[in-house]
């Protein structure tokens, strides 16, 4: 069995999105994600350029050994765009294989955990009250988990608080926008927002919230503390990571639950944390860190320290990853909780998909493969459109993390 043809399609059904499609002498195919938000071209050169050309003739049942040679292959390892480029193959190869099992990808992994995937969900406005708000009509939409981001007064445009409800996109300009931050200001003000959420909904809720990379160490520890009596099923990306021993500083203060992990790339960003026990969920996730082969080692090795899985899951993944995601949540032993930030109508459409939606649960379809196909002829109504993250700066004009 022979690969005869990879290419990469772009397109832009309200946001940039690249899918790798891998078919092979044998009439199946298989579909990957690429996506690196705001950086989504240098994949494509990547992809084109450097992985393409060596696939060819490659047999695709060795997704194992595709994945080794991608990755020592290259020399140059790791990084975003490197191991974004191996997980669009190594998802279209596990797509492969499961297409020609005939079987839901889920068993190819070890079969069925559990019977569905409890997600959460995004909750976010301008202030406290609108935040509430928005909390209450995830819990009326059946929700189990939510997210609760809040603006924060004196601060602009605080990281967390979209335009819409259901689609929150932060790549939202040709150029990056300009936002503010002040760590202060927020630590006097995200505690208020959880103590009105526990007054006003009880605790029945799990309730998450993300310091997307913005504070230090003492200031997370801080954070964690003044989180405690509202019991959150996670405190996420408090400070950043790159510095794995720093999360030791923030363990000693507070026993709120940490996740850290969405911009991880290998297990080797997550290592210490984890043999260290500095966190309760790894966030590393399929399109991030290298596809299923890589992902899977990093939750086996979560797991022997009691570390639960959290995939990424915002809308910047596409659905290919969403759909792959599922299936690995339905097998992996140590599943936590999945990311699910909703895509718009158009990416649906673009991406047809058998997973499905119920009371605060995602199901994973039982199509063979993970369930997730492209529209060609659709996507190419939607041309690329360049989109940046944007970038925080403090009000004496510092940069900051976004
Ligand atoms: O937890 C999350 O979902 C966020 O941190 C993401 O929305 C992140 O900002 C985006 O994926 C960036 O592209
Ligand atoms: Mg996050």
């Amino acid at each position: 069995m022979k690969i005869t043809s990879a290419r990469v399609i772009v397109t832009c059904p309200g946001r940039n999105f690249v899918t790798l499609k891998i078919e092979t002498d044998q009439g199946v195919y298989g579909i990957g994600d690429a996506t690196l938000n705001g950086r989504e071209k240098a994949v494509v050169s990547y992809l084109e350029d450097h992985v393409v050309p060596c696939l060819i003739g490659m047999d695709p049942r060795n997704s194992e050994d595709i994945w080794q040679y991608l990755y020592r292959g290259a020399y140059w390892r790791r990084g975003p765009v490197t191991m974004r480029a191996i997980a669009a193959v190594d998802v279209a190869l596990w797509d492969i294989k499961a297409k020609m099992a005939g079987m839901p990808l889920y068993q190819l992994l070890g079969g069925r955990s559990r019977d569905g995937v409890m997600v959460y969900g995004h909750a976010n406005g301008g202030d406290i009250a609108e935040t509430v708000d928005a909390v209450g009509a995830y819990i009326d939409m059946g929700y189990k988990a939510i997210r609760a981001q809040t603006g924060v007064p004196g601060v602009k445009d605080a990281y967390g608080v979209g335009r819409g409800k259901l689609y929150y996109e932060p790549a939202d300009a040709a150029l990056p926008s300009l936002t503010g931050w002040d760590t202060r200001k927020a630590l006097n003000y995200v505690p208020k927002l959880f103590e009105k959420l526990r007054e006003t909904y009880g605790f029945d809720h799990h309730l998450l919230h993300d310091g997307h990379h913005r504070y230090s160490p003492t200031e997370a520890a801080q954070l964690g503390k003044a989180l405690e009596p509202y019991s959150l099923f996670w405190l996420e990306d408090v400070t950043p990571a790159e510095n794995q021993e720093a999360f030791k500083l923030i363990r000693q203060h507070t026993t709120t639950p940490l996740a850290v992990g969405e911009i991880f790339n290998t297990i080797w960003d997550a290592k210490d944390l984890i043999q260290n026990q500095l966190i309760d969920y790894i966030r590393a996730t399929i399109v991030g860190a290298g596809g299923l082969t890589h992902l899977r080692r990093i939750a086996d090795l979560a797991s022997l320290y009691q570390i639960r899985t959290g995939c990424h899951g915002a809308t910047d993944l596409s659905p290919v990853t969403m759909g792959t995601a599922l299936h690995f949540d339905t097998w992996v032993p140590n599943f936590g909780i999945q990311e699910y930030m909703r895509h718009t109508a158009e990416t649906d459409a673009v991406f047809p998909h058998d997973y499905r939606f119920d009371r605060g649960m995602l199901y994973c379809g039982e199509a063979p493969g993970h369930g997730v196909d492209i529209d060609e002829q659709l996507a190419a109504k939607y041309p690329y459109k360049p989109a940046y993250l944007p970038v925080a700066r403090l009000e004496d004009g510092t940069m900051w993390n976004w």
